[in-house]
């Protein structure tokens, strides 16, 4: 995830999210290779893992009881059966052995009923919690692809984790104990060999990923590399089509592709030697049990029943262990999940959320020494997009803030709504500082017209209402007219249809929008980035008169001649085109 604020959400963000901050970051979420079992925190906040925990518990010690019943019930069965020479201990076992494996059928699909109803619990606190979090004014700095990610498919990846992992996990920690407790009660012998062996397990665990680890996340950096330049040649191909670079492109993609077919080859492998690994240490320590209960079975140490016993029960001490290695990834992505997620709730805002009364009509915005910079990997190598920024935009005066394009005039007009925080320095609105104010207040009373002006789904009726969501229909009706938006209120804007409207058209459905919300919301000033771009002259200029007419104050970044000398006052960043440099 890129720092880079997107203009198309950012510019939603005044519009489109009512009085909403941004709390967001930039961890990235991505499968993680030193992710822990479990975040306490998310033991902390989710009842519902708790109450997992407990059950799977219970659900893990009754499910290695009906194992030791199942073992019990063979190893009784059929060594009394071969001792007489008789059927009959088998017949009588036999129900036993039906209600001992029918049990564990149904632990098994409770097991499964508990994981996952725990997981959509989990999941939608999370969401909810993250949709509060992302809504919470105070960090003003939004990372909109984490969450919408985490939102949408992201949190799915907690599926795994705990209908897979963590059941896995209690079960490894449940079964060995009833299971050697039932074998020591038989054979201690057997019981002391596979405490002993036991351990190799995790050991191996441990030391395969140890010398893994590395190699893994090297691999997966390089994956993740190769897949983006993937992407971006894939996404780039219109470009290069256009440009005839297409086929040239071919064989960038072909190497690419088999780069990316022998990395993914290479991580398999790994994958496959370490559970390879695994699998042998648990063979080689069922065999020891088998080899040494073998001998003492022949020389009449132990009774067949008690040896059948023991060999049933002994794989079933290893295999949960197993497994916890084989869904390790599952726990992975999920932990990674889990973890991004509790990062941004719990992140501290760092904008005081202040709570003095925003002042009502024309407002003066002053901002003084306002020094910013990007964040970036290294931020102190970052050259600061405005560097001790003085500016006055006088109550009720039409100012137009201009500058060559990147001069930092979008970053500016963020900083003084209060969606950016500065670095250093201070944004005014009538003498008091943007801190102290209600923030989700301020922006009710802000009009405002983004360079690429968001649309929700719904009418274009709906899109302008959201400037004052009391207005009613023909005052919706009216600010299209003033605004010369010459289409149906009632079409219907999904994504697809917002890509057939023109820029100069969503822009003047964004001026309806701002419109209604001086006329109708209360706003007492208007800041607009580029509102005339995409226009012709005469529209241009009904749309100047009309900002002029309202008598609200307007801060408008333009390059646009007309614009500039309308108004009353410059606002200079950068080497600025004024009219005198226009005309000369
Ligand atoms: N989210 C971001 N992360 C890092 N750099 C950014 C981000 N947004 C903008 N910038 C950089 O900050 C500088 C100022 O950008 P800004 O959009 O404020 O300029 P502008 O004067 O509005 O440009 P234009 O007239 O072309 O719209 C540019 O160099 C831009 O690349």
């Amino acid at each position: 995830m890129t720092g880079r604020k997107n203009p198309e959400l950012v510019d939603k963000g005044p519009e489109l999210v009512e009085g909403s901050e941004h709390a967001g970051g930039d961890q990235e979420h991505s499968p993680s290779t030193s992710s822990g079992p479990l975040d306490p925190r998310l033991l902390r906040r989710a009842a519902a893992v708790r109450r997992l925990l407990v059950g799977q518990t219970v659900i893990g010690t009754l499910s290695a009881l009906s194992v030791v019943a199942i073992a019990y019930c063979i190893g009784s069965g059929v060594g009394t059966a071969f001792t007489t020479h008789t059927v009959q201990p088998l017949l009588s076992v036999t129900p036993w052995l039906a209600g001992a494996f029918l049990a564990r059928g149904l632990l098994s699909w409770l097991a499964d009923l508990v994981a996952v109803r725990a997981a959509i619990a989990v999941k939608s606190q999370l969401r909810r919690e993250i949709t509060q979090a992302y809504l919470r004014p105070g960090d003003p700095q939004p990372d909109h692809g984490t969450v919408t990610s985490l939102i949408s498919t992201g949190l799915d990846d907690l599926d795994g984790y705990f209908a897979r992992y963590l059941p896995q996990l209690v079960l490894a920690v449940a079964a060995p104990l009833v299971i050697g407790i039932a074998v020591a009660v038989q054979d201690l012998i057997s019981a002391v060999i596979i405490a002993l062996t036991l351990p190799l397990i995790p050991i191996f665990m441990i030391l395969v990923g140890w010398s893994t680890q590395k190699l893994t996340g090297r691999r997966w950096r390089v994956q993740a590399r190769l897949a983006h330049h993937f992407a971006d040649l894939v996404a780039g191909l219109p470009t290069l089509r256009a440009f005839g670079r297409a086929r040239a492109q071919a064989e960038g993609l072909r190497r690419s592709g088999e780069a990316h077919r022998v990395e993914t080859m290479a991580t398999l492998r790994i994958a496959l030697l370490s559970a390879l690994v695994l699998e042998l240490a648990a063979t080689l320590s069922v065999a020891v049990v088998a080899v040494v209960i073998g001998i003492r079975v022949i020389a009449g140490d132990v009774s067949l029943s008690t040896s059948l016993f023991v060999l049933i029960l002994a794989p079933e001490a290893y295999l949960p262990l197993r497994k916890v290695g084989v869904h390790y990834h599952d726990a992975a992505a999920g932990a990674a999940a889990a973890r991004t997620a509790l990062d941004l709730i719990d992140r501290v805002p760092v904008a005081r959320v202040g709570t003095a009364a925003v002042p009502t009509g024309p407002v003066e915005l002053a901002a003084s020494g306002l020094t910013f910079r990007y964040p970036a990997a290294d931020r102190e190598t970052v050259r600061p997009v405005l560097s001790g920024v003085d500016a006055v935009v006088r109550a009720g005066d039409l100012t137009c803030l201009v500058g060559p394009s990147g001069s930092g005039k979008t970053t500016l007009l963020m900083l003084m709504m209060g969606w950016l925080r500065p670095d250093s320095g201070r944004v005014r609105i009538n003498d008091v500082d943007l801190d102290d104010l209600d923030l989700e207040e301020l922006r009710r009373r802000i009009a405002w017209v983004g360079q690429q002006p968001g649309m929700i789904p719904g009418t274009i009726a709906a899109n302008v209402q959201l400037g004052a969501p009391d207005a009613d229909a023909e005052q919706v009706a009216a600010a299209l007219r003033s605004a010369d938006v010459d289409l149906d209120p009632g079409r219907q804007l999904d994504a697809a249809e917002v890509g057939r409207l023109s820029g100069g058209e969503l822009r003047r459905v964004a001026l309806a929008r701002a419109l209604l919300r001086v006329r109708h919301g209360g706003a007492g000033l208007m800041i607009l980035d580029e509102p005339t771009a995409g226009l012709d002259a005469a529209t241009e200029l009904r749309t100047i008169e009309l900002i002029r007419s309202l008598g609200v104050t307007a801060l408008v970044v333009s390059h646009r001649p007309a614009v500039i000398a309308a108004a009353d006052h410059l606002i200079e960043l950068g080497t600025a085109v004024t009219p005198e440099r226009v005309a000369a």
